[in-house]
């Protein structure tokens, strides 16, 4: 194993432009077709040649059906679909900070989402491998709904806040998440509550239908009402409180407008 520092490569001849380029990305200064208007993504680190592609986030409370909307469209052919890293969130080198969030918010939660941040960032970064990529939530709404949801219900202290807002900010700063439309999977939090314990993941099952409410209305705030946070793309919002069968039909109804999101 060789390891290659960015500076022993820049006393090489290389500079932080062809380094960045041989790692399968760029700086950004100009954008011939953007997402965002250029002095949003100018200065940011970006994937090299994905800026033609198609990127959907699929948002909603949680147990709202994320993962069984993204299951429904894998069988879609030039479709990648990334669901969220829970399973990494459940083991970490044999720990599971998910658990340990939920018996212990105050003082596991910023473990928690230090390392959802983390993982979330991965997958944004991640090469595609289709024109169009579908990805379960998004490290703007693990921000945006759990650090805020913690931090509003007084579980999580101010100091570990700020630590896990500056972090956000730089990485939002400095490196260009593209997404072209966000799918709102819109539910009731009893609707949540009663999948949530159908589901039973065993960490979860401590979660009052008073926590679903919160987590709702954050999301309603951030996506509906665009009264609290940056809004990076636009919404598009599917009740989600009907059965599976109604559900595969409003998918069918919306196919169109989501695999072409990078041209609405
Ligand atoms: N439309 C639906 N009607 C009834 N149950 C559903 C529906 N969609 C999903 N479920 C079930 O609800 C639970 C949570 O769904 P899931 O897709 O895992 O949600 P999420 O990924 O948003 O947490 C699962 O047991 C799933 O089978
Ligand atoms: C993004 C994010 C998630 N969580 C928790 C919430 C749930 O218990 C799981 C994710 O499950 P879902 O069914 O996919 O909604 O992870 C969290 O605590 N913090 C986060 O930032």
């Amino acid at each position: 194993h060789c390891a290659v520092s960015p500076s022993s490569l820049m006393s090489a001849g290389w500079n932080r432009r062809t380094w960045l380029s041989a790692g399968g990305f760029t700086l950004i200064h100009s954008r011939a077709r953007s997402r965002a208007p250029s002095h949003e993504t100018a200065g940011k680190l970006m994937r090299s040649g994905e800026d033609k592609k198609a990127v959907v986030w699929i948002e909603g409370n949680i147990a709202s059906g994320k993962t069984t909307c993204l299951e429904y469209f894998s069988k879609t052919s030039n479709l990648e679909v990334l669901t969220e890293p829970v399973s990494k969130w459940r083991n970490v080198r044999g720990h599971n900070p998910l658990a340990l969030m939920y018996q212990d918010p105050e003082r596991w939660g910023i473990t928690l989402q230090t390392y959802v941040q983390l993982t979330m960032l991965d997958r944004h970064m991640s090469p595609m491998s289709a024109p169009v990529r579908m990805m379960e939530r998004s490290i703007f709404s693990a921000k945006y709904i759990f650090v805020e949801n913690l931090f509003r219900s007084g579980k999580m202290p101010e100091v570990d806040y700020a630590v896990l807002t500056e972090w956000f900010d730089w990485i939002t700063t400095n490196i260009s998440i593209p997404v072209d439309l966000i799918v709102y999977l819109q539910t009731s939090p009893q609707t949540c509550h009663e999948r949530l314990m159908q589901r039973c993941r065993e960490e979860e099952k401590v979660i009052p239908l008073e926590y679903l409410e919160s987590t709702h209305q954050l999301y309603e705030d951030w996506l509906i009402k665009r009264s609290s946070f940056f809004l990076p793309a636009p919404v598009l919002v599917i009740p989600a409180d009907q059965d599976l069968p109604n559900m595969l039909d409003r998918y069918e109804e919306n196919r169109d407008k989501i695999l072409t999101a990078n041209n609405l």
